[in-house]
């Protein structure tokens, strides 16, 4: 049994990281931490959990209840994670965050894209950054590993081989990409309200979206990327284009390239969300466009499962060399 923190036990993505631990063959959620919620038990926070974890409830965090864990998951709001990571990795514990703090490399990168300076620069090249499609191996050797953004994710594994094989101007890419609302957070706020989002379909974060360093840095591209709101509670759709460097096979070239991912399925047909809902799976699908020179290139996740909780979960596997796919599935719950 493999014991595990979870700081931000409380919210969206730890909730689901408390669903997908409780089918995991390993894994146990033994220390469970919030902020406002602390104190309460997990059926009253989380009633779909009742049932998993009885007589379980959210603490406030303490550094002793460290010494009593084999690794810590944290889902915390932007910034935290920068004051707490000194005090994980001295432990020596492995870390798997899911925060912004520590997936870019460098710390002007990081004030560019945040407005403000990092806390602990020091530590940024102690993070490996979550992506196990693309870099399997580092993230299997590092004690902390920065699980990417849930808009990255979406861009960066349909993008990445295509560029690899030099197939598309790498200044060119555009990614116009559409979440659920459960991608804001589980906090009311008026952006993502019933009343707001009900009925309508919106675009944000126009030419500053903070993904879009992660997507630069993750492709070595240059993205133009504008996020949207859609009235559905979980899922990405991420919709790229590219100029092509000449005709090709985008389609085939995404084939080979995931052929022997467990969670990445290349199709024929437009994806859509629900086709992942619930699950670690990631559907892709690509045409080049002969008529204007361009390549389209589709992929649909769950904001909260690839984009978030499975993500974190494949990386921590792979990180405590068990079966990389342990306690995930790429079936989605449909319709
Ligand atoms: N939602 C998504 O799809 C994705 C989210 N992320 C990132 O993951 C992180 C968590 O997201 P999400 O679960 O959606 O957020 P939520 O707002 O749903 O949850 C936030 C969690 O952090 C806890 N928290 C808040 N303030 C503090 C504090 N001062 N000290 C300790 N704990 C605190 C909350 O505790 P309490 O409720 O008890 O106050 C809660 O458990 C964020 O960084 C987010 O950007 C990344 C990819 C996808
Ligand atoms: C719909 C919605 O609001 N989505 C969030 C997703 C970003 C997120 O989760 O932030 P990190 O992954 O960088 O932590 C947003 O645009 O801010």
């Amino acid at each position: 049994m493999i014991r595990t923190a979870i700081l931000g036990a409380s919210g969206y993505v730890g909730g689901e990281l408390l669903r997908l631990i409780a089918a995991h063959p390993e894994l146990r959620a033994t220390r469970l931490f919030g902020d406002s919620k602390a104190g309460q038990p997990v059926g009253k926070v989380h009633p779909h959990l009742a049932g998993a974890l009885p007589g379980a409830a959210i603490e406030r965090f303490e550094e002793a209840a460290l010494e009593d864990v084999d690794l810590v998951f944290a889902a915390l709001p932007h910034g935290h994670s920068q004051r707490l990571a000194a005090t994980i990795l001295k432990k020596d514990i492995p870390f798997v965050d899911l925060g912004a703090d520590f997936r870019l490399d460098d710390s002007a990168t990081y004030e560019r894209w945040y407005g403000h300076a990092h806390e602990a620069p020091a530590l940024l090249g102690s993070f490996v950054y979550g992506i196990p499609e693309l870099n399997r191996d580092a993230i299997r050797s590092a004690k902390a590993v920065a699980a990417a953004g849930c808009y990255a994710t979406a861009a960066i594994l349909p993008m990445k081989p295509l560029l690899d094989a030099d197939l598309v101007d790498p200044t060119s890419i555009i990614v116009n990409a559409a979440s659920g609302v459960s991608g804001a957070g589980r906090e009311a706020k008026e952006a993502t309200g019933f009343s707001t989002v009900d009925g309508s379909f919106s675009a944000y974060g126009l030419l500053n979206h903070r993904h879009t360093a992660e997507m630069e840095m993750a492709l070595g591209a240059t993205v133009l990327f504008t996020p949207h709101l859609v009235p559905m509670t979980r899922g990405i759709l991420a919709t790229c284009y590219a100029t092509a460097v000449g005709p090709c096979d985008p389609l085939q070239a995404l084939s080979n390239a995931y052929a022997d991912e467990p969670f990445v399925h290349v199709t024929d047909a437009p994806p859509a969300t629900k086709w992942v809902s619930g699950s670690n799976g990631v559907q892709l699908t690509a045409r080049y466009d002969e008529r204007t020179g361009r390549l389209l290139v589709i992929s649909a996740i769950d904001n909260l499962g690839k984009g978030a909780a499975g993500q974190m979960i494949q990386c921590a596997n792979l990180m405590l060399g068990i079966d990389e796919s342990a306690g995930l599935t790429t079936i989605g719950v449909y319709p």
